[in-house]
């Protein structure tokens, strides 16, 4: 069934989004109602209904008349940053046009502007382009306010997923702080983009501990707190407080971190993962998506993932997530323990090979090599790869360059494919260009990139004849919302590691080189809502299995589980509108107007 063809079966279901939208508001209130205003495009009955008549000019439209209207002023900004800013409005003024815009018409072109790497600029920039709040804002030195400040956002049914960030390391871009707010909220929109996680029911935060950013304390117009990033104890509590506050406010919600500083991030992982359903994406995303490339290109190399030998340049948050991830699919596929897979990894940091003589972190020290093996011997990426001769090179490292032409040929001298994937954003950052490393490998090396690259042409066809090579985006985006929405939707109580290798196997399952070896190591972006919905199952599925699913009445049928799944997928269409009465409602900090529970967004002045 294609994605937004929905199913009378499941209608009845509380997030079930067919049918009329309840509406209280009427006039000008309705207009400024992002989620459900439709601007020109109220049909004449509701602009009667909903005193409109007189608030627009007579013509009524379709979406598709709107969506032109609206491409062509995309198309009008210079750059990608003016387009970046023109689309938030848009985002502010109407839902369903922002969300048609990119879903349906523009995706592969806008999406690198929402997200990586323009979303990077628009953070950098965060205060100077500032025209209104979007999230909910949490200060260090006010913790006793936290509780009531989330409190505005919705009653207990109302949540479903937020995305905190606390904006240590964002992207690569490093300590962004109160700007950390535009990550949680870019991931928001691909969760529901790609996964149709309901706009309304979801919440973007921003942990405001201070920053250690230079540039944005010397700038008078910086809107965060204006101090030292504040580390230990009052931090470890501040994040504690915001969790307790989520849960007992939102107790269906799905919290997703996100760009938490390396000291922090999986510390704190680790900490909430056994009590509660949340996920680190820059951990755990970027280790799903990073195994099924990996896996993708190892189908066309002809090798077993248990035979191969991986070096990952940059030891952070992602580069041992990734790690971690590689080494439990080894163990598993190699029948042996996870101590033996992790030798089959080789860490580098900063100071080199990551050696038991290295002050390592707690979480690397699973792939310290014997010292004494390398004494007396370089250590950098150079000489590590001339050793060991790895068949896959993983760039987390934030360094532009640093795969440079004689490393990339050495790796090249020992494996007939490559698998080269420079993974840091944004663009700039990136460890090699797809170009060189396809020029020094002539052809063979498979790549996928962090963040979007064009295709390219060269002599790499039998006989040198010219082929293009499309770029897979090897980004946590391509699981993220998938693997979160099959939380949502099974309620499950706590993300467990066998739901991620579900996630993982079910993205495997989409790869396109399954049918063409020439194909990109990752399903292309414009397929990402069924990719969305297969991992949705794989994880749905692996939750029943872990008895975590809290969520009654989940099909076993797996067609039948895509279209319960579909049916309670947000799609950017213009619902009929239902006037209902307010009594007994409250307003959130939204505007809208929630009845105890109750799924559907009114709005009163
Ligand atoms: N493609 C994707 O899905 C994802 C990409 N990333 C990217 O990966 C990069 C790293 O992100 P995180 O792991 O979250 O940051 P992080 O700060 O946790 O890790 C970066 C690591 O690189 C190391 N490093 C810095 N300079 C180095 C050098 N000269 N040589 C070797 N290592 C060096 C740092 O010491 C640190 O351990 C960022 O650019 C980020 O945008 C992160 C998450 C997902
Ligand atoms: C993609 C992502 O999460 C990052 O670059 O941090
Ligand atoms: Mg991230």
């Amino acid at each position: 069934m294609p994605s937004n063809m929905k199913s009378s079966k499941f209608s009845h279901l509380p997030l079930s989004t067919s049918g009329p939208v309840d509406c209280a508001l009427t006039g000008t209130a309705l207009l400024n109602t992002p989620y459900l205003n439709k601007g020109s495009a109220f049909p004449p009955e509701e602009r009667r209904q909903f005193k409109l008549t007189g608030l627009l000019p007579q013509g009524a439209q379709t979406l598709e008349q709107q969506t032109k209207r609206a491409y062509q002023q995309y198309s009008s900004r210079p750059d990608n940053l003016s387009k970046n800013t023109f689309l938030t409005s848009l985002k502010d003024q109407n839902e369903v046009l922002y969300y048609k815009k990119l879903l349906q018409d523009h995706l592969s072109e806008m999406l690198s502007v929402v997200y990586t790497p323009t979303e990077g600029d628009a953070i950098q920039n965060y205060s100077r382009l500032f025209r209104r709040p979007e999230g909910c804002y949490l200060n260090i030195n006010d913790q006793d306010r936290i509780f009531s400040d989330m409190a505005q956002w919705g009653q207990p049914d109302d949540i479903d997923y937020i995305v905190v960030s606390d904006g240590e390391e964002i992207l690569g871009i490093g300590d962004q702080g109160v700007g950390g707010i535009l990550i949680s909220v870019a991931k928001l929109v691909l969760t529901t983009l790609c996964a149709g996680i309901h706009p309304s029911r979801s919440l973007p935060v921003v942990l405001d501990c201070g920053t250690d950013n230079r540039d944005l304390l010397d700038d008078d117009l910086y809107l965060g707190l204006r101090e030292k990033r504040v580390r230990g104890r009052k931090y470890d509590e501040f994040v504690d407080e915001f969790v307790r506050a989520a849960r007992k406010l939102y107790p269906k919600a799905y919290i997703h971190f996100e760009d938490f500083g390396l000291s922090n991030a999986r510390r704190i992982l680790e900490q909430y993962r056994p009590k509660m359903p949340c996920f680190n994406d820059d951990v755990q995303g970027t280790g799903c998506v990073t195994l099924a490339a990996i896996m993708a290109g190892l189908q066309i190399s002809g090798q077993k993932l248990s035979d191969v030998r991986m070096v990952i340049f940059g030891a952070g948050s992602a580069g041992v997530g990734i790690a971690d991830q590689v080494r439990d699919a080894i163990a598993t596929e190699g029948n042996i323990s996870r101590q033996e897979a992790a030798k089959q990894t080789w860490l580098i940091d900063k100071l080199g090979l990551l050696t038991t003589e290295s002050d390592a972190a707690e979480a690397q020290k699973a792939y310290l090599k014997d010292a004494s093996d390398w004494s007396g011997k370089e250590t950098g990426l150079q000489s590590v790869v001339e050793s060991v001769h790895p068949h896959v090179l993983i760039g987390t490292s934030t360094v532009p360059g640093a795969f440079t032409e004689p490393i990339i040929r050495a790796m090249g001298k020992h494996t007939s494919r490559p698998i080269i994937l420079p993974l840091s954003n944004p663009t700039r950052l990136h460890e090699a260009k797809p170009s060189d490393l396809l020029k020094w490998t002539d052809g063979k090396a498979l790549v996928a990139t962090g963040s979007p690259f064009e295709p390219i042409s060269g002599p790499w066809g039998k006989d040198g004849e010219e082929v293009t090579i499309q770029i897979a985006e090897c980004n946590n985006s391509v699981v993220f919302p998938g693997i979160g929405l099959g939380c949502v939707l099974s309620r499950a109580s706590r993300l467990t590691d066998r739901m991620l290798v579900a996630a993982v196997q079910g993205l495997a399952s989409l790869s396109p080189t399954k049918n063409d070896p020439r194909a990109p190591l990752l399903p292309d972006v414009v397929e990402v809502r069924n990719v969305s919905v297969r991992i949705a199952r794989c994880v749905i599925r692996a939750a029943v299995e872990e008895g975590v699913a809290t969520e009654e009445g989940i099909p076993d049928e797996d067609e039948e589980l895509d279209e319960w799944i579909r049916e309670q997928m947000w799609d950017p269409v213009y619902r009929p509108l239902k006037l209902v009465e307010m009594e007994g409602a409250t307003r959130s900090a939204r505007g809208e107007l929630r009845k105890s529970g109750s799924v559907i967004r009114n709005f009163v002045l």
